[in-house]
């Protein structure tokens, strides 16, 4: 899959913008704060109706402005595609395939994916459940609409509960509403941990192959999905797991009541890692988080191809300075066989370094480099 055009109006810091991009490789280089980030940001907001750094779409409106449009020309199983979004600051935003509407965001993931990689993903290892779970989602959300789709249901039904523990108090005959809630988070919370059981079994894979080779060896990497204590078997039948996700939440009843929080469910999951048997977390040096991290990325990438068949559009943005020449070498020979994009500040020698098409950004303008 390739993006081969985007036009950008009123997005961000670009008033207009259009672009045609390389089949490989692209290289998107300018000093900081010029619009580099903002380019990748449109690209994955087309690929699934979702930013992946900003908390609202009227974020992404140009200052003053009163709406945005992207349009995204992709070309993929043999198609050609056009996908669009329309921002708005008053009406709902409109997501369009070919000139026909869609309703959801993972509905644009059935075109095209994107992989996403930013520096605060080589804090991954590093950071609370809540990075690891973030990670999960987004990439089983492009991969899997109807994880998506439990997602969704499963975060407003938790949003729901959590405002009847808190208001039970002064009313308590909203408590009777709570059974109903708990069965639907059981019944969506089920769905959300047979994906990540099945996702984790393929990242534990992938990584750890990466790591190997990274490490030049020496460092084994292993990943283990955990949920809630009483599911045994992450990937035992859906009506198992509803089974063993309802006693958990029985036997936390009281402590929710009292405490006011949604303190059974797969909310709390997490991704286990260690590196040659010991928690990474606590133990594992810079270097090693980084390996792990972008082992890990790069494992994404690798799913993608053998889920969908074709490898997603890789984004690297401003990841490779942070690496040493190591591990940029391993990043370099790992991305062959996809569209990539790549940020980079001025003075990068990842210009000369790879081929395809250079652009130069200055205050949300781009030009073409001839290289
Ligand atoms: N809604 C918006 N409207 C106009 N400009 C915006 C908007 N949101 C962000 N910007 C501007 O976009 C610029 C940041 O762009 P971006 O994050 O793409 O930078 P970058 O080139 O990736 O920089 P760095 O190398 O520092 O990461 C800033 O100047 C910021 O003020």
């Amino acid at each position: 899959m390739q993006i081969d055009t985007l036009y950008l109006e009123s997005f961000r810091n670009y008033e207009q913008q259009f672009l045609e991009f390389d089949p490989a490789c692209n290289v998107i280089y300018g000093e900081n704060a010029q619009g580099k980030t903002n380019l990748l940001e449109a690209l994955a907001y087309l690929s699934c109706g979702k930013s992946p750094r900003a908390r609202t779409d009227r974020d992404m409106i140009r200052f003053g402005g009163q709406a945005a449009v992207m349009t995204a020309g992709v070309f993929v199983r043999e198609r050609e595609f056009q996908v669009r979004a329309e921002l708005s600051r008053e009406r709902r935003r409109k997501l369009l395939i070919n000139q026909v509407p869609v309703k959801t965001g993972a509905e644009l993931s059935r075109v095209y994916n994107t992989v996403f990689f930013c520096p605060e993903d080589l804090l991954l290892i590093r950071e609370g459940a809540a990075a690891r779970r973030r990670f999960l989602d987004v990439t089983l959300s492009q991969l899997r609409p109807r994880y998506a789709e439990a997602l969704a249901q499963y975060h407003r039904t938790y949003e729901h509960k959590t405002r009847i523990l808190r208001d039970a108090e002064e009313r308590p005959d909203l408590l009777d509403t709570l059974p109903e809630f708990n069965e639907r988070l059981v019944r969506y919370g089920a769905v959300l941990i047979h994906y990540r059981h099945q996702f984790s079994l393929r990242l534990r894979e992938y990584a750890a192959l990466n790591h190997r080779e990274c490490s030049g060896e020496r460092e084994e990497l292993e990943i283990q999905y955990a949920t809630v204590s009483t599911v045994t078997d992450p990937g035992a039948d859906l009506s198992v797991l509803m089974n063993q996700l309802r006693t958990h939440m029985e036997s936390h009843r009281e402590a929710e009541r009292a405490s006011r929080l949604c303190l059974s469910g797969p909310h709390k999951d997490d991704l286990l890692v260690t590196i040659d048997g010991r928690d990474a977390k606590q133990y594992a040096s810079q270097g090693q988080t980084r390996t792990a991290a972008l082992s890990m990325k790069l494992a994404e990438r690798e799913i993608y191809k053998n889920v969908v068949g074709e490898y997603p559009v890789l984004l690297l943005d401003d990841v490779l300075s942070e690496l040493d020449p190591r591990r940029q070498e391993f990043v370099l020979n790992r991305i062959a066989g996809g569209q990539v994009f790549i940020t980079c500040c001025e003075d990068d020698r990842l210009r000369e370094l790879l081929k395809g098409k250079v652009f130069h950004i200055e205050h949300g303008s781009v030009s073409e480099m001839n290289t």
